[in-house]
């Protein structure tokens, strides 16, 4: 057997061949059901409302899958039977039925010419060319890589300094006071982004020129931020023909710089969209979500109905996108149903059909659905559509778990992912730590230098806590100057240490206002599981853990005692 991964035109093929194996019995049936209803129209009209279903999916599905002729007489049945379905039983004809038979045979034979197709070979099918790019793939729940960052600038003192606090922020920095170091340290380890002086003293843009040189012989672009003594139109120029993407000048504050370096370094790590399907034939969700997946989207299906309020909750999608016609019960029963509970008032729900009648598709809109895409689909088309309402599904659902001011979740998330995760801990036997933590003094800080000052102190401790914590720790802003966090499969003892590093790295940032330079410090509490086996208690114990810390003077970190 080969071990090579299938292509998505393999895959895909495969889906074909099976469907096609399927044909056969399908259409064998088909002809029980319209036998059935012959016999006795009245007794068996539920027969009928199967055959026409029949004959909707093999249409829906034969165009899906590029089966046009097959779908179109599947698509003349489907009309025949809805005729049918529209007349009062007397008005019945008996031509009616040989109209039907007459096209199941043309079904059969057109099963039996495409089981002799070769479908690897067959390129009807279009296949998508949209691909996310690797960064925008899924990355794994792990330490934040840190960032690799080169200073290069001639005053040591600045630049050690100017480390040290980038340090506190998570970043990995290396520095050099020289040009040609700077180039042969890029040459053997690429940085993820630079910092560089313009004025060195063999050039007034010397700085700028070894950086517009080094990208020109790697051929690769370097993100990079210009940290400059001097505000002039040349050395401005030669920064942005360097390709730097912004511009300081000294001395910048080092929580502007670690902002700057998170927006050149593209620092948050993308999601995949979650997107459910909800479709009964199974190969048609199985290709839809294909597509979807081979876009770098994670994709859940789901061919039976009841199960959809227990895959909302467990898979959390960004999206669903739903088959209009299924037998147990239809997409617009579904939508509604989803409609019905609060927490997905504002989930996009798309339809996916092979309806094309303006009308039906209106009103299957009327239950508050956010479109309809019309099988068979574009699959560039399917993809960019979804992945436009995901995004703005993200948007939606960031504004309303994460603080505004420091982008950490809110208080409200924060204590149901805290839930969440000790359930998780129970279930896995893991320890966790919960930690509450509480800027010292803040309340001076506010008053001797202003609100917007104190914001920049609570941006900086956030900052550190997102890029100084694993990917998976939850970190919430608790409150005003109150943070709380968990901390995964760790031990007390580990935990004590771990907060204990980041209280010293923050005492020793300095913040500015005017000319006025300051620290700032914490205190923290920390708890634990299994000491503790309720949410609540954790944070009570922690909490009284941080007054303690508080009462001894603050800038220190205590482990709840566990009375
Ligand atoms: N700048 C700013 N300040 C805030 C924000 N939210 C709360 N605060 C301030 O945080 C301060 C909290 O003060 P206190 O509760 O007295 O605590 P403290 O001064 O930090 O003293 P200790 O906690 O005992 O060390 C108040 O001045 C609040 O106005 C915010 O979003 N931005």
């Amino acid at each position: 057997m080969s071990s090579t991964p299938s292509t998505l035109q393999e895959k895909i093929a495969r889906l074909r061949t099976s469907f096609i194996a399927q044909l056969p019995k399908r259409l064998e049936e088909a002809q029980h059901q319209l036998a059935l209803f012959q016999a006795d129209p009245c007794m068996n009209r539920v027969a009928v409302v199967e055959l026409y279903r029949t004959f909707h999916s093999l249409k829906g599905t034969g165009y899906s899958f590029g089966f046009n002729e097959l779908a179109d007489i599947a698509g003349e049945a489907e009309s025949y039977i809805q005729k049918m379905l529209n007349l009062v039983d007397e008005s019945v004809s008996a031509d009616w039925a040989d109209q039907v038979i007459a096209l199941l045979q043309k079904l059969s034979s057109q099963a039996q010419t495409l089981a002799c197709t070769d479908l690897l070979d067959d390129h009807s099918l279009l296949t998508p060319s949209f691909k996310m790019n690797e960064e925008q793939q899924a990355q794994p729940d792990a330490l934040i890589k840190q960032k690799l960052i080169y200073i290069c600038d001639d005053e040591l003192e600045q630049v050690s300094h100017l480390s040290c606090q980038l340090r506190c922020f998570g970043y990995q920095v290396e520095f050099f006071t020289e040009t040609e170091a700077f180039d042969e340290a890029v040459v053997l380890k690429r940085p993820d982004a630079v910092i560089m002086d313009v004025h060195f003293p063999q050039g007034r843009t010397a700085g700028t020129d070894a950086l517009a040189q080094i990208q020109k012989v790697t051929g690769q672009h370097l993100p990079a931020i210009v940290l400059s003594g001097f505000d002039n139109f040349e050395a401005r120029l030669s920064a942005v023909r360097a390709g730097c993407q912004s511009y300081f000048t000294k001395p910048a504050k080092p929580l502007a710089l670690a902002t700057a370096l998170d927006d050149i370094t593209n620092d948050d790590p993308f999601e995949p969209y979650r997107i459910l399907i909800v479709d009964d034939e199974p190969e048609v969700a199985q290709y839809h979500s294909l597509i979807l997946e081979n876009a770098g989207m994670r994709v859940y299906q789901l061919s039976e109905p009841a199960n959809v309020l227990a895959a909302l909750q467990e898979f959390r999608p960004d999206l669903v996108l739903l088959d209009v016609y299924m037998p147990e019960c239809t997409g617009l029963e579904l939508s509604t149903l989803i409609r019905q509970l609060p927490e997905y008032l504002s989930l996009p729900i798309v339809y996916l059909s092979s309806e094309t009648d303006r009308q039906k598709q209106f009103s299957a809109m009327q239950v508050g659905v956010e479109g309809f895409i019309t099988k068979p689909v574009i699959p560039d088309e399917l993809v960019a559509a979804v992945a436009l309402r995901a995004e703005r599904m993200r948007a939606l659902r960031s504004l309303m778990i994460r603080d505004s001011l420091t982008g950490l979740y809110n208080h409200t998330t924060t204590t149901e992912l805290i839930e969440a995760a000790l359930s998780q801990a129970k279930r896995k036997q893991e320890t966790l730590c919960m930690v509450m933590l509480d800027l010292d003094s803040f309340k001076q800080v506010n008053d001797t230098y202003g609100h917007v000052v104190g914001d920049q102190v609570l941006l900086a401790i956030s900052r550190i806590l997102r890029h100084r914590l694993r990917l998976n720790d939850i970190v919430g802003r608790y409150g005003g100057e109150e943070f709380a966090i968990l901390l995964k499969d760790i031990t007390p003892e580990v935990a004590i240490n771990l907060i204990n590093q980041l209280r010293e790295d923050f005492s020793t940032i300095r913040f500015s206002s005017d000319d006025r330079e300051f620290t700032c410090s914490f205190s923290a509490g920390i708890s634990s599981f299994p000491n503790h086996t309720r949410a609540e208690d954790l944070r009570i114990a922690a909490d009284k853990a941080l007054y303690r810390a508080k009462d001894k003077g603050r800038n220190q970190v205590v482990l709840d005692d566990g009375l």
